[in-house]
């Protein structure tokens, strides 16, 4: 299904991570009617349908009819994929042999990164995203092209502090960042059956950080359905490294694969990594954050060199 786009909100300097667009029409996905007709009628009287809703609320998020879970929080998957056909879109860009996507799907792993290195990974978003943050929901830190959100707007980190940019990144953050994008390369690669040198890191590679402050600016609008091909252009592979656990530390912000009928939805938990084709075959959404902070890097590659990019490192 792929989305249909209005007003799309203005990218920010630098970067694209505030590309996403609006689809007009967000097809709304209830539970299914088995769901109902298990509750006999009586328990929708009283005290027992109010629990009842309220536990149906629970299971499903309460933000929309998510059907299927493809990664719990709490299990630890050493790896979990799923083929599904490639949809067209990828026939719209020059195709890049060995590369371009012809086995499509998505796949789940906990054994990438470790939860050691998803946390030192956060306390590096943590201590970029403390030198500003969106006045809305939804905040970026770009290391790649030093975009920031600054209250409605972006700055560039590197022209903001020049420098002095060396007393807030250090080397081994850094060097950190560059280990876990190639650990991150290697399991797309091998999960789609590609040569890791083929693909290249593209842009937007961003943090975000997201929590239940009312957005104030369309960039602050992360949770509408998109297709990241469409998105972002360049995009042939996203991935995503959580840095925050679901429930523990937010509510809300599950990730979810949108598809007829049952949806598939990816709970976060620190240093696991999700991974698919950026085509319309995976259309997705994030949930409304509801309480916490959720932490995240989205980590994209693209199989044409020329939109590749260099990992962040003091010039
Ligand atoms: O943070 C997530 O789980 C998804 C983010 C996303 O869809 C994107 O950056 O395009
Ligand atoms: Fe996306």
């Amino acid at each position: 299904m792929a989305p249909q786009r209005r007003g799309a909100p203005k990218a920010h300097e630098g970067s694209g991570a505030a590309e996403r667009r609006r689809p007009s029409s967000m097809k709304s996905v209830r539970a299914p009617r088995e769901v109902w007709r298990k509750w006999p009628r009586a328990t929708v009287l009283g005290a027992c349908a109010t629990l009842a809703a309220l536990l149906l609320w629970g299971s499903l998020g309460g933000d929309d009819g998510v059907t299927e879970v493809l990664a719990h929080r709490s299990e630890v998957l050493p790896g979990r994929f799923i083929e599904v056909p490639c949809s067209e879109d990828y026939d719209n860009h020059r195709r890049f042999e060995g590369c371009s996507p012809t086995k499509c799907g998505r796949g789940v792993t906990d054994a990438v990164i470790t939860r050691d290195e998803a946390l030192r990974i956060r306390s590096i978003a943590e201590k970029g995203l403390s030198l500003g943050g969106s006045d809305g929901g939804a905040s970026i830190l770009d290391l790649h092209s030093g975009a920031l959100s600054v209250g409605k707007h972006f700055v560039n980190l590197y022209r903001y502090f020049g420098d002095k940019i060396e007393n807030i990144f250090s080397e081994e953050d850094f060097q950190l960042y560059r280990d876990v994008r190639q650990k991150v390369q290697l399991a797309i690669a091998q999960a789609f059956g590609i040569s890791a040198s083929l693909l290249y890191l593209t842009k937007p590679t961003f943090f975000s950080r997201i929590n239940s402050t009312e957005a104030r600016t369309a960039h602050d609008e992360y949770w509408h359905a998109h297709v990241d091909k469409v998105t972002y252009g360049s995009f042939d592979y996203t991935s995503l490294l959580y840095l925050s656990d679901y429930l523990d530390d937010f509510g809300g912000g599950r990730f979810v694969f949108m598809e007829e009928g049952a949806n598939k939805t990816v709970e976060p938990r620190a240093g696991r990594v999700s991974f698919f084709t950026s085509g319309s075959e995976n259309l997705h959404r994030v949930e409304k954050v509801h309480w916490g902070t959720r932490y995240a890097v989205t980590i994209a590659f693209s199989c044409n060199p020329d939109h590749g990019i260099a990992d962040p490192a003091f010039t």
